[in-house]
């Protein structure tokens, strides 16, 4: 069972039981085998989810209950603390800070994907301001320097390992060394994934790592548990990456491993890409798997991709319905920084990135490249005033930019696309500096329908739905900040969306694919 199907499992036995009349001991029972039987299937370890059960009944009182309070809101409300605990270890992992070198080293079964996260790792930190390097302590595999290598390049980060030397330490020691010289302030070593080269490079290093981050397989099942205490006897694992939870494997080990290791979730790969990386947080994750969706995590998002400096002004050009080329141009850079964009729709409460399929993901990613080519080799009049376009200005854009004027025309067509758009927004209340989760509030149905793709807004039921799944957004923030979870309805189906397996279903008794 994929974690998607884990957070349908527990909302809808959550539902069926507030469908009863008489909530008892029993449909509460009922209620709590149903969710034990899916966290089991979803392989979290068994010792954990019967504590989790003996915990909710501990909490939920019948007498409560039965005196007339919301009751489905009571349990949900166990449920979301007891599934947070589970994977909140309660004391947060070591923190890097800047200005200071700091060396994390990565631990983890050989094909779990610890030199793929290493750079993931790397690359996320070097978008933040940070100075990492990579250093190979892998003398075991063969390919695995050349594989650290080939990503580092691809990242532009500094590396060091040898084709030479088998001494894992010695490589430790000098790439360290070197990087500290450099300046790095963040300096990352890739282990091999054998737990005796692992211990003696821990014990033989000078400078000891500050933080051993332990990466492991969504997908290994039962045994996470069990991998994860081996590694965390071996060395002082800190925190835990959980990777590939974009397949179809069982997530639920990752719950086990925050119990093993008693380190917190930092972040979860999910998939191969540099930036298929994301931040774990608990509560939000938690949110989304039941459903609830990550509002703040979507407005986090956009805060970091449009600079902190551009934002007041973007916004004010953008209230007044000033859609410049410029502008556009802009927001492309913002966009591609963003990374996929279908990560982030699955923010969106009720969205998924199944909306926007993978496929064409990056057909739309080279499209937006092709525009700022040509948009690169416009004049600044040109840039700022499309409305002084004239043919032989289009040749010539055409022919500064190696495209054919058909590209160059294609490329104005979605310029006046987007300022229609952007133009319907004027009058966007413009919210305070570092205020930026005000545009959420701001932003009404009618804009967010001008927005969206004319097929997604049918899915939702038209204008009607929208406002409606607005409505709940607004107050699933309120909620999430009440730790409180909720399913979205809207033209009489609930919306639930994941993180993971990307499915956006509606509900109306039966679970619908919309795939
Ligand atoms: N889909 C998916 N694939 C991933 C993810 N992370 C890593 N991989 C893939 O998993 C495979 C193994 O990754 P590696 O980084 O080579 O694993 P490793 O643990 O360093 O392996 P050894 O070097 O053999 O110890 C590669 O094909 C990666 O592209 C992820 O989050 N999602």
């Amino acid at each position: 069972m994929v974690l998607a199907e884990l957070g349908g499992s527990i909302s809808r036995a959550i539902q069926q039981m507030s469908n009863a009349t008489i909530i008892d001991e029993k449909a509460l029972n009922d209620c709590l085998n149903e969710i034990t039987r899916a966290l089991l299937q979803s392989d979290v370890q068994f010792k954990l989810v019967r504590d989790m059960q003996t915990n909710i009944k501990k909490i939920v009182n019948l007498d409560d209950l039965a005196a007339g309070h919301n009751k489905r809101k009571i349990i949900q409300q166990a449920i979301f603390n007891e599934l947070c605990k589970m994977l909140d270890p309660g004391k947060p992992s070591f923190t890097l800070k800047k200005g200071k070198t700091s060396v994390v080293m990565f631990v983890g079964l050989q094909g779990s994907g610890k030199t793929t996260t290493c750079t993931k790792y790397a690359y996320y930190h070097q978008k933040k301001g940070w100075k990492p390097a990579l250093v190979c302590a892998d003398t075991f595999r063969a390919g695995a320097f050349d594989q650290l290598k080939q990503n580092a390049t691809k990242a532009k980060i500094p590396f060091y390992g040898s084709y030479m030397e088998s001494d894992p330490v010695k490589i430790s020691v000098e790439g360290v060394e070197r990087f500290k010289k450099e300046n790095c302030d963040l300096i990352i070593v890739d282990t091999s994934g054998r737990h005796k080269q692992e211990v003696a490079l821990f014990e033989e290093m000078r400078q000891k790592p500050d933080l051993v981050i332990f990466v492991m397989d969504s997908s290994i099942g039962q045994a996470a548990f069990d991998q994860a205490q081996a590694f965390k006897q071996s060395v002082a694992v800190g925190a835990v990456i959980v990777t590939k939870m974009d397949g179809h494997a069982k997530g639920g080990g990752a719950l086990s491993a925050v119990a093993a290791t008693k380190s917190p979730v930092i972040f979860i790969g999910t998939g191969e890409h540099m930036d298929e990386f994301e931040v774990f947080d608990v509560k939000p994750f938690v949110s989304r798997l039941l459903g609830m969706g990550d509002w703040s995590g979507f407005m986090d998002k956009i805060q970091e991709v449009v600079p902190m400096d551009q934002q007041p002004e973007l916004l004010q050009k953008l209230s007044e319905g000033n859609f410049t080329l410029r502008i556009m141009y802009e927001q492309f850079q913002n966009l591609l920084k963003m990374g996929p964009i279908g990560q982030v729709f699955s923010m969106l409460p009720g969205f998924s990135s199944e909306l926007m399929p993978k496929g064409r993901e990056k057909e739309s990613q080279a499209k937006i490249k092709r525009y700022m080519t040509m948009m690169d080799s416009m004049t600044n009049e040109g840039n700022s005033n499309p409305k002084l376009m004239n043919e032989s200005r289009i040749m010539r854009i055409a022919r500064g930019s190696g495209r054919s004027v058909r590209d160059v025309m294609e490329m104005l067509e979605e310029y006046k696309r987007l300022a229609k758009i952007w133009s319907k927004m004027k009058g966007l209340k413009i919210p305070k500096k570092g205020e930026m989760s005000a545009l959420s509030r701001n932003m009404n149905a009618q804009h967010m329908s001008k927005v969206l793709p004319p097929q997604m807004l049918k899915q939702i039921g038209g204008m009607g739905g929208l406002q409606n799944l607005m409505k709940q957004m607004g107050s699933a923030k309120d909620m999430m900040e009440a730790n409180r979870c909720s399913v979205f309805h809207c033209a009489s189906k609930a919306f639930r969306c994941d993180l993971l397996g990307g499915q956006v279903r509606m509900y109306n008794g039966d679970i619908v694919d919309l795939k």
